[in-house]
């Protein structure tokens, strides 16, 4: 299997070199060359399975003889022991007919560990076997810094520098990334927004004398190495409720898009999904573009569900190289357009594949507290605030007689202010957690200042 540039002016990688790689090398993200197609049998075979018997048949169609079967095997089995749930991402019925898919039994309790998980064993098993040490570094607004951080501390193969906006995470969020104190791990609280730390991780990629002095290499879900794990959920929970033989629908609390194209994947590789909706708070670039046709920024504010104020969508630009007819000048020129005007027209052949394929809905603040609220004095659920964006939206929908799974993408515990203010109700940390608050942080304050950053994670990495 070999991964192509959305922007079409890098070299086709195998799936460990597109790992490795995170960003292509023309700033574009690596997709499949040809999508791997599963028979309605072979979806219907997954019925009473196991989680990792799933994630071994999706994942192994993306890394075809690069891993050894038996080597893939343990890296997925190894991933998915360390979550607490035996059903690793169990379904719940909230209310008739609408089920929220808990993807946060893992170690940070957020969705973000399924991923990060398997991605960290995956590049450690790659590095290893080739004698090098990489340098990782991520954009975060709270989850994925505190996953990679779980998932890649006292790895010998790799440092990891994760970039966070100064002030802008939950408590909760920020202190599980600085109480980590592992000599590889590195925190960055960066004077700025999530959006200024996506940049400054893109323009580290794009510097290619640094990129390679520093052997780059990325976690966030511009890496394919995070999408194919994340495809796997789309599939255990759909089998679940009937598909193949039944269609259902998905909502998905978005922001990077990461996590809603991992479902357009396992919709491209043949399970039948109705419908893939994207559920927006406030900062609702992504609903507003399905509305109008002009994907157009404006500026982030400032919410309950914090991981969703992003504004430069990554995954999006997937997306726009698939309905788009895989037209890469095409997909370029609008990147450009973005990075010169801050916004662009997408082409009507691309905005009409999209809008068959996706439905949007946006949840302001209020509906949002009072979803969290309603769910608790209806259903007896607690929703963290980015899940509750989803069942907002989710519950706003006029639906077909399928089945709707929402995303649950973190614990409540993740963002008790927001949960207690809503639902009068402060989410315990589970055990494990128990003294997060009496933990010692480390963690450096820089300004947004490229050169500042280079220089800091040039000084620090092993393997310069
Ligand atoms: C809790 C939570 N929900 C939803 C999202 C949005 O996911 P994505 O960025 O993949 O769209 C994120 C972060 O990205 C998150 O941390
Ligand atoms: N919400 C995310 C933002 C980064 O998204 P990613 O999926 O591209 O890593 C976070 O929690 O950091």
């Amino acid at each position: 299997m070999q991964f192509v540039s959305t922007r079409g002016q890098a070299p086709a990688l195998g799936f460990s070199d597109a790992v490795l790689a995170g960003l292509a090398s023309d700033g574009g993200l690596y997709v499949p060359q040809v999508w791997p197609e599963l028979s309605p049998d072979e979806i219907a075979a997954f019925a009473g399975k196991a989680y990792a018997d799933v994630a071994y048949a999706v994942i192994s169609r993306f890394t075809g003889d690069e891993i050894p079967a038996a080597k893939l095997r343990a890296i997925i089995d190894g991933a998915y022991q360390s979550f607490r749930h035996p059903s690793v991402t169990p379904l719940v019925e909230i209310e008739s007919n609408h089920f929220v898919l808990e993807l946060f039994h893992g170690p940070t309790l957020a969705f973000k560990d399924v991923a990060m998980q398997f991605l960290s064993r995956i590049m450690d098993h790659v590095l290893t076997e080739r004698g090098l040490r990489a340098t990782i570094v991520g954009a975060t607004s709270g989850d994925t810094g505190s996953a990679a951080i779980e998932a890649f501390r006292g790895r010998d193969t790799t440092d990891i520098f994760i970039l966070h906006p100064l002030g802008r995470t939950s408590e909760v969020q920020r202190r599980q990334m600085t109480t980590v104190l592992d000599a590889n791990v590195h925190n960055i609280a960066l004077e700025g927004t999530f959006d200024d730390c996506q940049d400054a991780v893109k323009a580290m990629f794009n510097n290619h004398a640094f990129r390679d002095s520093v052997r780059l290499s990325g976690v966030n879900s511009i890496n394919w190495g995070r999408i194919v794990a994340q495809i796997v959920y789309y599939f255990v929970a759909a089998v679940s409720l009937g598909a193949p033989h039944r269609k259902v629908s998905f909502t998905v609390p978005t922001g990077n898009f990461g996590d809603i194209f991992a479902g357009y994947c396992a919709k491209r590789m043949g399970l039948p999904i109705e419908k893939l909706v994207i559920a927006t708070n406030a900062n609702d670039i992504l609903r507003r573009t399905l509305d109008t046709g002009r994907y157009e920024m404006t500026g982030v504010a400032p919410t309950i569900s914090p991981s969703m104020d992003i504004q430069i969508s990554s995954n999006f630009e997937r997306l726009l190289f698939e309905s788009a007819g895989r037209d890469a000048a095409a997909v370029s020129r609008m990147m450009a357009a973005l990075k010169q005007s801050r916004g662009f027209d997408l082409p009507e052949n691309s905005i009409a594949a999209i809008r068959a394929e996706f439905a949007a809905g946006t949840s302001g603040e209020e509906a949002t507290s009072s979803t969290i609220a309603e769910t608790w004095a209806k259903s007896a659920y607690l929703l963290d605030p980015h899940t509750a964006v989803g069942v907002s939206v989710a519950r706003n929908l006029s639906r077909g007689p399928e089945p709707m799974i929402t995303l649950a993408t973190a614990h409540p515990a993740k963002f008790p202010s927001a949960v207690k203010a809503a639902s009068g109700i402060e989410p315990a940390l589970p055990s494990w957690l128990g003294d997060l608050y009496q933990r010692p942080e480390r963690v450096n304050v820089l300004a947004n200042d490229q050169r500042v950053l280079e220089n800091f994670i040039g000084s620090r990495t092993r393997a310069a």
